[in-house]
Parts: structure tokens; sequence; C-alpha cells
């Protein structure tokens, strides 16, 4: 078994008695990789996450997560996975401490790691307070803490960052990335796709219960076959020196896919000594949309 993985999964399959949730799925992610999950509401990301956790049983395939065979695995709590679920709740009477003392406890932990990410977190100052005078982003901050309590070297997060201002998101993907140098693979299940494009090294797109498309995102641009976009002030000016351009043209920029990229570049900087020009790249959300959009024409002539 690959120690390198941490997770490896392939050709999951599972049914809800006659529906099927999941097709015949198959995924890595890498120790010190970010893998973001997407897919409409009811794809199968939450299914495929249950099953990560051993919380249910795939009806066909093969799952290893930290290099061990699910099904061969006796005491979960071997195996350090981290989970944030969506919508975190915990009983709200009792404060942020008392929290996560409670799950420390639970999992064996020391009370010294409970104050240590409290810090962390930046709830020292209301580690007494009950947990309801708690804000959505401070209940997400201990939600977070308490998932990565036993120092996990997979960890599990549902739309870690909803609802949260740009600050306090960057600050739960700074704490992703710092587990990621630590060498944890981190899936990450969400809907904030420009918001997490920067953040994660591959991707894997559900529909349906099938697998889309998965990879880098430089991979999924290439095979959505998605164009670049090439736009400069000095446009009109090329175009009149090198009129060929002009088939490229739409609107105010150049569509450009692979091959012609760097032709247009080297056109551009020699014959016609333009050098104010910039490049964009298709971004997630358009590769989401390219994929999905394709996956409702199959449909329609199914
Ligand atoms: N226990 C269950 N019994 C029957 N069907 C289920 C069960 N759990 C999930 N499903 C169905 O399986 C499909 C996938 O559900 P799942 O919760 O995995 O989707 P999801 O991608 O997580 O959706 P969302 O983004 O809305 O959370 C849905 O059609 C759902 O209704």
């Amino acid at each position: 078994m690959n120690s390198c993985l941490a997770v490896s999964a392939s050709h999951i399959h599972h049914k809800f008695a006659d529906f099927e949730a999941l097709r015949d799925v198959s995924f890595d992610v890498k120790r010190g990789q970010t893998m973001a999950l997407l897919g409409h509401n009811g794809a199968g990301k939450s299914t495929l996450i249950k099953i990560l956790l051993g919380l249910i049983n795939p009806s066909g395939g093969n799952v290893s997560v930290l290099g061990k065979q699910l099904t061969a695995v006796k005491n979960r709590a071997e195996l350090k996975i981290g989970y944030l679920p969506e919508n975190v709740s915990f009983y709200d009477k009792l404060t942020g401490k008392e929290i996560l003392n409670y799950f420390a406890a639970l999992k064996g932990i020391g009370k010294v790691r409970v104050v240590q990410l409290l810090e962390e977190f930046g709830l020292e100052y209301a580690q007494d307070r009950a947990l309801k005078t708690y804000s959505k982003g401070m209940k997400q901050r201990l939600g977070f803490a308490q998932a990565i309590l036993c120092r996990p070297e997979l960890l599990l997060l549902d739309e870690p960052t909803v609802g949260l201002d740009p600050v306090a998101s960057q600050f739960m993907y700074s704490k992703i990335d710092e587990l990621k140098q630590q060498g944890c693979g981190v899936i990450v299940c969400t809907h904030e796709l420009s918001l997490i494009e920067n953040n994660i090294d591959i991707a894997l797109i559900l529909a349906k219960g099938q697998a889309l498309a998965s990879g880098t995102l430089a991979d999924l641009r290439l095979a959505s076959g998605l164009k670049t976009r090439l736009t400069s002030p000095q446009l009109a000016e090329a175009i009149a020196l090198q009129p060929q351009l002009a088939a490229l043209q739409q609107g105010d920029g150049l569509l450009l896919d692979k091959q012609s990229k760097s032709e247009v570049v080297k056109l551009l900087t020699g014959d016609c000594q333009v050098f104010d020009f910039s490049l964009k790249e298709p971004a997630l959300a358009e590769i989401y949309h390219f994929y999905m959009g394709q996956c409702a024409q199959l449909d329609e002539v199914s």
C-alpha cells in the first residue's frame, strides 16, 4: 500500500436502496495535498465523506485511508482523521474550553493540547464564555480546533468557510496550509469556488454520483479545452499589423488554446512589439460550469 497517500479510492459505488448515490468514483489524495470536492447539491459529496469516515460502507470498490484498507481497520480511532461537519453544532450552554476538553477526553488527548489550540485559534479570551455567546466565525474556529485536536493526518472539511468574512476565511486556509506543510492530506467540500481556487492542489468534480473530472487546475483546464483570454490596450494595433489575429478575437480580447497561446505571444512580442498584455486562464468556476453544462447536455441526449 502506498504510504504517500492519505486516501486512495478506487471504483467506489454506493447505493441507498435502489438509488445509486455514487458510481465508479476513483481518486487519490497524497499526504500534504489539498483536494477540493466539488459538485451540485445531491452530487454525492457527503456520501463520499461518510465513506471516508467509515460511517457507511460502500456498496462496492476499495478505499484505503492513511495506508490502511478501511474494511481491515478494527478501531477507527487509530486512524488520525479530523472532521469538520457543515453547520457545526455543539451544546451551546458549554464554554469553548469545556467543549474542547470534552472532545479531547473522548479521544484520549491531554488538556495541554486544548490550551494550545484555544490560543492558536484566538479563542483564549472567550474560552470561559458559553458557546451561545460566540459569533459564527468564533464557532467555526472552535469547530476547526476540535477537528484538529488529534493532529490529523487526514482532514475532512465540509464547507469550512461558509458565512465567514474574507479575513476569517483566509485564516482558515492559512491553518489548512500549515497542516498541509506537516504532511496532512486535506479534502474540502465547498461551493465557494473562487475562494478555494488558490488554496488547492487538485479537485474532483462530481455530478449525479459520477466523477466528471479530476486533477490539478492545469489538468482540468487542459481537459476542458477552455481557452485563455488575452487582453491588451494595443490589441487594435496588433491586429492591424497581423490581421490573422482577428480570427481569434472575441469582444475586447483574443481567445487562445494551448497551441495558439505560445504562437500569439511570440507574434505580439516579436513582429508587433506589443508587451503590454495580460493572459487570464479559465477560473475554477468556469471549469466547473463547463463540466456541469456537459453533464446536463448528456442528460438531454440520453
Ligand atoms: N440515507 C440516505 N438514504 C437515501 N438517499 C440518500 C441518503 N443519503 C443521501 N441520499 C441521496 O444520495 C444523493 C447524494 O447525497 P449527498 O448528501 O451525498 O449529496 P451532496 O453532494 O453532499 O449534497 P449537498 O451539497 O446538498 O450537501 C442525494 O440524492 C441524496 O438524496
